[in-house]
């Protein structure tokens, strides 16, 4: 039996991606769609503006958009994906939490918070232990699951086959498309025939929620990996795929070869939107690219090339994600799917 699911923020560029992944859905069925009170009471084809390269999905174009409140929600939902923008994020989602909602959550808002499992299913599956501690602490039969930044979630699922070798330094220099941004975040006269080298707030989240991602449960808390992480971010005028350049140190000497077995061994996991193989580790040293690489595994894989040693005695390479499936929209529906798979909903 299907699994009756809503989505918040239904209209924007990430609850697009969330329609187009959870309607065709073997598990979920898509009974809820919220947006803001502008869009509330229309029809999604009239409340959306549609950019997806594929038509709305059949049986979502004429359900009515509700209000993002707990009150709107017809009672056998259970499990909600959210792409509100991370401000309204922070308003709601406790709300939803409260009235015993899951919310797997693509905005930023709680990431860090220390009881809010980051989760990537493929690495750290066990981090959503947490949620006992937040339903204690919060009083909520529900519960707040998130997962990271879309430049994160690119370079570190590459870093966790190298934990094994002692990961001690990480530098990363990230070339991030324009949909990261959304629809209308970089007007065409900014980025066309341009690069620009900033992106507010993306370098710290690259930083801390690595640390929390490749951390440990320890008793009732994440024990953040020591590993230091320095990244510099760019905007290129790419529409989709996040290309990172990466260098990496760590305490026992390791070789492109064996970095290149880590990363093709490292274990997927067994969930409907999951790829297989996880991470491909690509021959050819123009690769992985945007155009051609970032549709791998359905969007879902993650793709490394150019792996080379460095002139210090480390290890770089280049690893590529598509930003709205796997960077935002598929890594909310892979988490809750493993929430339906832990028995969290
Ligand atoms: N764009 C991307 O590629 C990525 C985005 N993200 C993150 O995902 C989230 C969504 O981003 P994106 O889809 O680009 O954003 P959009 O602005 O495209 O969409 C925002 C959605 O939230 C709704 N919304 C806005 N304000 C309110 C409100 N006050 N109450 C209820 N609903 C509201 C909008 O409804 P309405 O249409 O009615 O205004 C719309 O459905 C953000 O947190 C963003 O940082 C993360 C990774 C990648
Ligand atoms: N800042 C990212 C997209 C984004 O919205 O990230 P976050 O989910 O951390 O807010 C980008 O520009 O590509």
């Amino acid at each position: 039996m299907s699994i009756r699911v809503g989505i918040l923020g239904a209209t924007g560029a990430v609850g697009q991606r969330l329609v187009e992944l959870l309607a065709p859905h073997p598990q979920f069925e898509v009974a809820v769609l919220t947006a803001s009170e502008s869009s509330a009471g229309h029809p999604y084809r009239e409340a959306a503006t549609w950019r997806l390269d594929a038509p709305i999905p059949d049986g979502i174009a004429a359900q009515t958009v509700v209000e993002t409140d707990p009150s709107a929600l017809p009672e056998d939902v259970s499990l909600l994906f959210s792409a509100l923008p991370s401000d309204v994020g922070a308003q709601v989602e406790p709300a939803f939490c409260e009235a015993g909602y899951v919310v797997s959550s693509n905005a930023s808002n709680e990431r860090m918070a220390t009881d809010v499992p980051l989760v990537i299913p493929e690495l750290n599956a066990d981090h959503l232990e947490l949620l006992e501690v937040q339903r204690a602490e919060r009083g909520w039969d529900g519960a707040l699951v998130k997962n990271p930044n879309c430049s994160t979630i690119t370079f570190v699922p590459t870093l966790a086959p190298l934990t094994d070798y002692g990961l001690e330094r990480v530098h990363v220099a990230t070339l991030q498309a324009v949909s990261g941004a959304g629809y209308d975040g970089v007007t065409s006269m900014e980025i066309l025939d341009n690069a620009v080298p900033h992106i507010g707030g993306e370098a710290e989240k690259l930083e801390t929620e690595s640390r929390k991602l490749l951390g440990s449960i320890d008793g009732d808390r994440i024990s953040h990996h020591d590993v230091t992480v320095s990244a510099s971010v760019n905007r290129i005028p790419t529409l989709d795929g996040h290309l990172e350049n990466v260098w990496v140190e760590t305490a026992e000497s390791i070789s492109p070869d064996i970095v290149a077995d880590a990363m093709t061994t490292y274990p997927g996991i067994d969930l409907p939107t999951a790829p297989d193989p996880f991470i491909e580790v690509l021959a050819d040293p123009d690769r992985p690219q945007p155009r051609l690489d970032r549709r791998r595994g359905d969007g879902m894989a993650i793709s490394v090339g150019g792996l080379d040693s460095t002139t210090t005695g480390g290890i770089q390479y280049n690893c590529l994600a598509h930003n709205t499936i796997r960077g935002a929209a598929g890594a909310s529906v892979l988490n809750g799917e493993l929430l339906v798979e832990r028995g969290y909903v």
